[in-house]
């Protein structure tokens, strides 16, 4: 459905490497050398201590592996291999070993049956360094570490006690949002680009809104989004040390240099808002003491909540680790809760554009539930049955995370008969799961309604194999919680603020592209038109 690439990914590593330009020619030519030199070694040592190879797969080159070929597209890729070699293959990628996982009973076996050797990640360089040493809930270890900060981030985070405190937080971004839509009525917007804005906006907010003042953030939020949107590429970048590790020290792509410039800044950003928040606990401490009133205000952010709580880690952290720990958290939040969101604002938007039913059905529930004399807001959500479908379906055709977060087993292993060794990467492939024929019903249509002829037989907890576009088991999205709020809110005010067309001649598409987050290759730009009954309802309140 989509254009595929035919450069390699070994061209277009090396061309990646030019246009940094700063290692000349004959250089380039003799690590080129050595890189084959060394992934021969390591090869040939893997195979001495490796058992049989069990696993198909396709034949790559000696030192290189599949490299060359697997493209820059890795879901379509995949989803290609699966057809020739069935529910598990392996790809050997420079020294690392790939496995890739097809099938919902192989699925099953893993985040189900397996959970727990398959629990851990395989930090790549430019993650390592963005998670301050992978101690964020996302890619530090399976331990007591990783398990007390994920309930942190679940139980508390993300509690609807938590979620309805900062509700007011996220709601003023979007009606911002829709004002600056309402001021744009009847000129072309790209969908994708406002949805990323409010989005990064709404998340800033959710994590700092409450302490720091409106025009501080707005002083920062330009520089802010420029470099969150850097950290982001950087973070789906490819990188040659990622493959072969033992070329790391070279930095020939200069990822890693990128990301400790990045990192740096947004560090300095993240610590300058802690202290601040600090700063005003200890005031409001001081001023409790001398007698005056705690300030009630204030909305509380997730900075607050986090600040207030005693975050036990049981790992012997010292202070230092668990400002880090801290830190890592609301950086999960940035990049978790963003570029996947806005990605399916995007993705919702243009299967409607393209199947006017669906569209017309979508605003004749927000006309009922929500009407036209009034805005959406978060409680009128459960009432949304079909938005709820709708969502669920592009959630199945365009997930985020086609191929979810890779995990890596901590021992060696078996799935579907075949030995899995420790430390291979393993995909769950579930961009090509959710598309399979023999699972679903005229796979590539865009019908929510087969969401809604048995509404508990798919949730979004990944409680079914065949359906698990926020991964399942132990590392199930950890931010489910907010993503299930903020998408459908988002969504419905959009739908239900403005009638959406298409400029004159642009024809719509469904092509996508690889990163860190699966998103429309050209982006959908649309013409809003304002819906409801009265102007003053566009206006800020
Ligand atoms: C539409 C929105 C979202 C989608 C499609 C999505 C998808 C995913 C997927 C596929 C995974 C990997 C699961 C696995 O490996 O089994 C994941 C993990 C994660 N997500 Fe999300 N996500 C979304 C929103 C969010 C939000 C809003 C946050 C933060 C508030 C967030 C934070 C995380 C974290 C921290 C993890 C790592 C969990 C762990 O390893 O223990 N995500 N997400």
């Amino acid at each position: 459905m989509s254009k595929g690439y035919s450069e390699g990914a070994w061209l277009w590593l090396w061309h990646a490497n030019e246009a940094h330009d700063a290692i000349p020619r004959a250089t380039k030519a003799l690590l080129a050398i050595a890189i084959t030199a060394l992934s021969f070694f390591c090869l040939s040592r893997r195979r001495k201590n490796a058992t049989a190879p069990t696993l198909p797969g396709p034949r790559g080159l000696p030192f290189l592996g599949y490299l060359p070929f697997v493209g820059t597209d890795l879901h379509r890729k995949f989803a290609e291999l699966a057809e020739t070699y069935g529910p598990i293959y392996k790809l050997q990628l420079g020294s690392k070993l790939y496995v890739v996982v097809n099938s919902p009973s192989l699925a099953k076996e893993i985040v189900r049956d397996q959970d727990m050797t398959f629990a851990n990640r395989d930090p790549n360089i430019a993650v390592t360094i963005a998670t301050y040493g992978a101690r964020d809930v996302a890619f530090s270890s399976l331990g007591p570490y990783w398990k007390n900060l994920r309930k942190l981030f679940v139980r508390h985070l993300m509690s609807n006690a938590s979620l309805d405190a900062c509700y007011d937080l996220r709601r003023q971004e979007v009606r911002k949002g829709l004002s600056d839509l309402y001021r744009k009525s009847g000129v072309p917007v790209d969908i994708g680009e406002w949805a990323v804005l409010i989005l990064v906006n709404a998340v800033m907010a959710m994590l700092w809104g409450g302490t720091l003042t409106r025009e501080k953030r707005e002083a920062m939020d330009a520089e802010f989004r420029e470099v969150a949107a850097k950290f982001m590429v950087l973070l789906g970048s490819p990188n040659v040390s990622d493959f072969f590790p033992a070329l790391a020290w070279l930095d020939l792509h200069g990822v890693e240099r990128d990301m400790r410039r990045v990192h740096q800044w947004l560090d300095a950003f993240i610590q300058s808002v802690v202290d601040c928040a600090t700063q005003e606990r200890t005031n409001e401490n001081f001023k409790q003491e001398e007698g005056e009133l705690k300030r009630n205000d204030q909305k509380q952010d997730f900075l607050q909540i986090l600040l207030d709580m005693e975050m036990d880690l049981e790992d012997n952290q010292s202070p230092m680790d668990k400002d880090g720990a801290l830190k890592a958290i609301l950086t999960d939040i940035v990049v978790g809760g963003t570029d996947t969101t806005s990605a399916m604002v995007e993705w919702v938007m243009v299967e409607l554009m393209q199947n006017r039913d669906v569209m017309n059905k979508v605003v004749h529930e927000l006309m009922e539930v929500v009407g036209e004399d009034e805005m959406v807001e978060e409680h009128h959500l459960p009432k949304l049955k079909y938005l709820n479908a709708v969502i669920k379906e592009a959630l199945r055709l365009h997930p985020a995370g086609p191929l979810l977060v890779p995990r890596t087993p901590h021992a060696s292993c078996v799935v579907g008969g075949y030995m899995i060794p420790k430390g291979s990467i393993v995909f769950l492939n579930v961009g090509y799961i959710q598309r399979d024929p023999k699972i679903w019903d005229r796979p590539l249509e865009f019908r929510p309604e087969r969401f809604l002829e048995d509404p508990s037989k798919y949730d979004l907890s990944g409680n079914n194999f065949t359906y698990m576009p926020f991964g399942s088991g132990r590392r199930v999205c950890a931010g489910l919680a907010l993503a299930e709020r903020m998408l459908p809110y988002v969504l419905a005010s959009l739908l239900h603020s403005f009638k959406w067309e298409l400029p004159q001649g642009v024809k719509l598409d469904l092509l996508d592209k690889f990163g860190l987050v699966v998103k429309k290759m050209k982006p959908l730009v649309a013409i809003p038109k304002p819906r409801l009954s009265s102007p003053e309802l566009y206006m800020l309140s």
